[in-house]
């Protein structure tokens, strides 16, 4: 699909009723393409269509590339770094401006106590990264931060099978996305290997992979754009999500009991989920909800938080300022545009509120972060919104804008 350089969207139907389908989760997708390379095989159903997806697949199957430019993507960045490090690979890593400004020193320490020989060729403890080989050693427990990215420690363990004597990673700090490292874990022993996740202690055995197949969830981070869309329909709207399932690997399918509060009720299928929208009367007023968890779950609550009058207390929100933009700030410039607000009160709790919320023409503006433009375009049901650069939602979810269309809105 092409991109304009803006969208105005516009709603003039009843209630929203339909089907929308998802993307498949980026975040399976991007383990399993690592996991399938590593282990030499194995089919792969429902890969996502996602750029950050596409983008591991094309590089995964470059073997000759010197350079390798991980875009926008932060899992490319970190799990491609610790793939071609002990694949013993000569090469540069490289990433968007904003990519070269997202820390990284955490997985390189710990990589070089593993035996890879890597420089930085810039800003120390950034990208981009100069990869020079692996003379693979047999480590001590290997200390390492959990406060800054979990995708540091998902790296690490899925080359631990390859790491002579095995891998054992002892977390320090407050763990954050804690959710994510389960599901390397699952992953994981889906192709073969032994891999325990104890409090803070994370055991990994060396032992080969073993080739395996698999079909790819629907993204539950994509589905909360579809659960705000309905807590801000008209009355008695509902939304068909195929593909999400109960027993999900993705911690954000929490999303559906933090969407209560905002007046979304689920309900599982054989297939997926239909949601539906509660009488305004059950919204609570004032929740407290902690993100550490779910970080990309922040925006889409903030914002529908903001639309339907409900103060929420929102904790957790540290690893904001080093995504794909600082999204505490960048949230915070958007939602004034409306009359709302996110506000730090005490110990790191950062609150919602709205006075007057009004949608009347704005322009959103999406700091090259897909989940800015789909956190705000369900605000084009109270009204005509424009949302800027509408190309950011490629990073995860290409066809949103397409789906938006058929579900009805005007999208000019
Ligand atoms: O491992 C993953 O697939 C991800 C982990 C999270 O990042 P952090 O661990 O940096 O919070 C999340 O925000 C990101 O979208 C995907
Ligand atoms: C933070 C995100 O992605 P990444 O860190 O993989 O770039 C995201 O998709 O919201």
């Amino acid at each position: 699909m092409t991109y304009p350089d803006s969208f105005t969207l516009h709603w003039t139907g009843g209630p929203l009723c339909g089907t929308a389908q998802l993307p498949a989760s980026k975040s399976e997708s991007n383990r399993v393409l690592i996991l399938q390379a590593l282990a030499g095989g194995g089919t792969l159903e429902n890969l996502s269509e996602a750029n950050d997806t596409q983008l591991m697949r094309r590089l995964l199957a470059d073997a000759d590339a010197t350079e390798i430019n991980a875009e926008d993507a932060g899992t490319v960045m970190r799990f491609l770094t610790a793939y071609l490090a002990v694949t013993g690979r000569n090469v540069t890593l490289t990433g968007t401006p904003r990519m070269l400004e997202r820390p990284i020193g955490i997985l390189v320490d710990a990589l070089r106590q593993l035996g890879a020989v890597i420089d930085y060729e810039g800003r120390e403890g950034y990208p981009p990264l100069r990869l020079r080989g692996w003379q693979p050693v047999e480590s001590a427990p290997l200390q390492v931060r959990g406060d800054v990215s979990s995708q540091f420690i998902s790296a690490l363990m899925m080359i631990g099978p390859l790491v002579p004597g095995g891998l054992h990673l002892q977390l320090t700090g407050h763990i954050g996305s804690r959710p994510y490292i389960q599901m390397t874990a699952e992953l994981m022993r889906h192709f073969g290997a032994e891999v325990e996740v104890h409090e803070r202690d994370v055991r990994v055995s060396e032992r080969p992979y073993l080739p395996a197949d698999y079909h790819v969830e629907s993204d539950w981070s994509a589905a909360s754009y579809w659960y705000s869309l309905v807590a801000l329909a008209p009355t008695g709207s509902q939304v068909r999500l195929p593909g999400l399932r109960r027993q999900s690997l993705q911690g954000d399918q929490v999303v559906r009991h933090l969407m209560e509060s905002l007046g979304v009720r689920t309900e599982f299928e054989d297939e997926g989920v239909t949601l539906y929208q509660m009488p305004a009367e059950s919204r609570s007023s004032r929740v407290a909800m902690n993100f550490t968890d779910c970080p990309d779950l922040a925006q889409t609550i903030a914002v529908a938080a903001a639309a339907t009058g409900v103060v929420v207390d929102m904790t957790g929100l540290e690893s904001l300022r080093i995504k794909e933009t600082d999204r505490i700030a960048a949230l915070q410039t958007e939602l004034a545009k409306f009359g709302a607000a996110l506000k730090p009160t005490v110990d790191d709790v950062f609150q919602v509120t709205a006075n007057d919320f009004e949608v009347r023409e704005q322009h959103v503006a999406t700091y090259h972060d897909h989940r800015m433009a789909m956190a705000f375009a369900p605000l084009a049901f109270r009204g005509r919104l424009t949302v800027e650069k509408p190309v950011v939602v490629r990073k995860s979810y290409p066809f949103f804008w397409e789906e938006l269309r058929q579900a009805g809105f005007d999208l000019q």
